[in-house]
């Protein structure tokens, strides 16, 4: 099983440390472990620390993986924007093909024909990037991340343009994904209820830090939500016995 850890991880833009001291518990692969924060905690910045985009202290220790973290390691970032040149099947063959020489096999392309399906984003496949909504957009850059068949994936807010029925789709087919291939997925969010409802662990940054990491039913509490996120919430189990949080109002 592949394994992640983080040991006194910082990152820098330039000579500016803006992440500093992340130090997780192992993290596993077939699970998705959220990762959560406000705006400008760092969320971003720890990404792309981790898959070496970004300079700083600290190690990343990636065991029982099939190759080195360059390529084991893949990050799908916030910003979908797209070069409109291409169409949406050659971005995600580009995708496939990126560092990998460019002769085309079979099966990656019934792997693309696959990831597509799976997304329902086949219809899309000719239609130029340029001329996608938001939501589109945030799909092909899923299939993008999803056809190179990474071992951790970490995924920066990817359900962030999406509707409702897109984002509970979105959420259950990488749940799915994560337990079937043993993947490991960490998942920066906004909305809460997604971590709890479908991250087993959650970590918590605000400042550039870490403040919590743990269990998502157990990390995420009114208090966090008060402290971190400056609102007053109620957790509450719903007629079917799952937690959900009801936001009152900002905190005084
Ligand atoms: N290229 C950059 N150069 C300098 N500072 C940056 C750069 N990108 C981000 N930052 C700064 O790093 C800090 C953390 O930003 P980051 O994007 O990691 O936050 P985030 O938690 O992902 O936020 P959000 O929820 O708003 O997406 C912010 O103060 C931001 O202004």
């Amino acid at each position: 099983m592949v394994t992640l850890k983080l040991h006194e991880l910082g990152a820098k833009y330039g000579a500016e440390l803006m992440v500093e001291g992340i130090s997780t518990p192992e993290i596993r692969g077939g699970e998705m472990t959220a990762v959560i924060g406000p705006n400008a905690a760092g969320k971003s910045t720890l990404f792309k620390r981790v898959a070496g985009l970004l300079k700083g202290p600290g190690t990343v220790v990636l065991e029982g993986a099939r190759s080195e973290a360059r390529e084991a390691i893949r990050y799908m970032p916030q910003d979908t924007s797209a070069n409109a040149v291409l169409t949406v099947y050659e971005s995600i063959l580009l995708a496939a093909k990126q560092g990998a020489g460019w002769r085309v096999h079979d099966h990656e392309l019934v792997e693309i024909d696959r990831i597509l399906q799976a997304l329902q984003i086949t219809d899309l496949a000719f239609r130029n990037l340029g001329e996608l909504s938001g939501g589109q957009r945030q799909l092909v850059s899923i299939a993008q991340a999803l056809v190179r068949d990474p071992q951790v994936l970490l995924m920066d807010e990817p359900t962030s343009a999406l509707d409702l029925y897109r984002q509970v789709e979105v959420l259950n087919f990488m749940q799915a994904l994560a337990r079937r291939k043993g993947m490991l997925v960490l998942i920066a969010l906004h909305d809460l209820n997604h971590a709890l409802r479908y991250c087993t662990n959650t970590i918590v940054l605000a400042s550039g830090r870490m403040v919590a990491a743990g269990p998502s039913a157990e990390v995420i509490t009114p208090d966090l939500m008060r402290e971190i996120y400056r609102v007053e919430a109620r957790i509450e189990s719903c007629s079917r016995g799952e937690p959900h949080i009801i936001i009152d109002r900002a905190a005084a």
